[in-house]
């Protein structure tokens, strides 16, 4: 609309002057006005009609930027941390735009519409005798555009005059905060650019299972296929420290699709407590967590990964799709007789029906393809991890009892179906961690939280960096 508006003001039978532009906001008119009283030599009117002009675009620009914000689409099913950066650079994208947009004078596009006003101030200025406001306006122009040849002469000429001083050349109020929150934004928009790049590698395929490792069972031992239980992948440090997160940090919701009661294994009798590694990367982030807990939860879920790898022979990359830390704790009053279990038998990717036939489809999690649990504590009751060839529960293959350090790997399908018995006494955690063989599904936090610690991000860093 703005290329056709521009070619009928170019045909010689239009009289621009009769063109109502409906679309223009306050500022066009008053510059439009204050340029021809310019022109005219009419200093009065031009410095009127410019100031104004100044007042409305800068509110112009205010409602546009005001515009950006609200609800937005990230088109993913991204967690907390990069949903918050996401909309936060969108908006903030989007709100640098503003200058653009309204640089349109009924079509004709002014690069620096907003510092002109400045140009045209000063020498009206001048011309009014009042050589304070003039030099004012050539600062005011210099601060948004600082090596402007011809503005730089004017202010050597305007320094030449005796009755000029030095402080003179001091930016207007509304310009200095205008060029400060512009600098602010871009160091922001700078920053996001430099400190966010992501290598979207591909996971190394792992290599040698760590010696220190230990196989407990293997495949044929545990009852079916595509599984095995290996010991000492944590030691007792390891696990303290996974616990003292778990202890400081979980939560009922954190993990748990609570609308969604078909993804919670919530048995009435048992709390069931998690926290994600997007919780434990923004606890880092806010310093509420120290950075070794992160590069913990980092570093052995890497080790989980590496003994599916080598133990699978998988040959693809295989990504991390989710990562969890859960407890279940048995509620007073309900630790004897119980007969339900903590997790029923199910399939971790697909929905395991009464006929024993599993869907891969929703609400099961079908991207996923391999499973690892690691478990860190031993001292409740109950929690036997079990290997089951039905949803009943009455034919179980094998039984894992669960101690710091032992990590059981499986296939995610329906040859591994799985649950876990009644938590009867005491609280019981392990990090869960699923994979993906599609890249898709991978957790996209993880590459945010190898990302913070490798470059030393927190939000304090952050922030006394733009404070400096
Ligand atoms: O905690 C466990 O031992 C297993 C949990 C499980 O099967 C699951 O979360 O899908
Ligand atoms: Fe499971």
């Amino acid at each position: 609309m703005t290329k056709n508006l521009q070619q009928y003001s170019d045909l010689p039978e239009v009289n621009m002057k009769e063109v109502v532009n409906f679309e223009a906001q306050n500022y066009v008119y008053l510059y439009v006005y204050g340029v021809n009283a310019y022109m005219r030599k009419e200093w009065d009117t031009a410095i009127n009609n410019i100031e104004e002009s100044l007042v409305s675009y800068l509110h112009a620009e205010d409602k546009c930027r005001a515009q950006c914000e609200g609800p937005f689409d990230p088109g993913w099913h991204p967690d907390f941390v990069p949903a918050i950066a996401n909309h936060f650079t969108y908006v903030l994208r989007c709100k640098r735009t503003c200058k653009k947009k309204l640089s349109s004078l009924n079509g004709e596009i002014h690069e620096d519409l907003f510092a002109s006003h400045y140009d045209y101030l000063q020498y009206a200025y001048f011309k009014k005798g009042n050589l304070y406001a003039a030099c004012k306006a050539v600062a005011s122009y210099l601060l948004l555009i600082p090596d402007d040849e011809t503005m730089l002469a004017n202010m050597r000429f305007y320094q030449g005059m005796p009755k000029v001083q030095d402080d003179f050349f001091t930016p207007r109020d509304e310009t200095v905060r205008y060029a400060q929150r512009d600098t602010y934004e871009e160091r922001i928009l700078e920053y996001i650019k430099n400190e966010f790049k992501f290598n979207q590698t591909k996971p190394d395929i792992e290599k040698k299972i760590n010696k220190s490792f230990h196989l407990t069972t293997n495949t044929t031992d545990l009852g079916g296929q595509h599984r095995f239980i290996l010991d000492g992948i944590a030691s007792l440090d390891d696990c303290k420290n996974i616990m003292y997160i778990a202890n400081s940090f979980m939560n009922v919701n954190d993990g748990y699709d609570l609308i969604n009661e078909t993804a919670s294994p919530h048995t009435k009798y048992e709390k069931f407590e998690g926290v994600t590694l997007s919780r434990i990367t923004f606890l880092t982030y806010i310093s509420l967590l120290q950075p070794k807990y992160l590069t913990l939860i980092l570093d052995i879920t890497k080790e989980m990964r590496k003994t599916l790898v080598e133990k699978f022979n998988i040959k693809r990359p295989l990504y991390f799709s989710f990562t969890h830390l859960v407890c279940r704790t048995a509620l007073p009053g309900y630790t004897k007789n119980r007969t339900d279990f903590s997790h029923k038998i199910h399939s971790d990717n697909c929905n395991l029906l009464q006929d024993n036939t599993c869907e891969k489809k929703p609400p099961a999690f079908f991207w996923r393809d391999y499973s690892a649990i690691l478990y860190l504590n031993q001292d409740f009751e109950g929690g036997n991890f079990m290997f089951a060839s039905d949803l009943t529960g009455n034919t179980i293959q094998s039984i894992i009892t669960p101690q710091c350090g032992r990590m059981v790997g499986f296939s995610a399908g329906k040859e591994n179906l799985h649950g876990v018995s009644a938590v009867t006494k005491g609280k019981r955690c392990a990090l869960a961690v699923w994979f993906t063989m599609n890249p898709q599904y991978q957790e996209f936090d993880r590459e945010i939280a190898q990302h913070m610690i490798k470059n030393d991000i927190s939000f304090h860093r952050y922030f006394n960096d733009f404070i400096n």
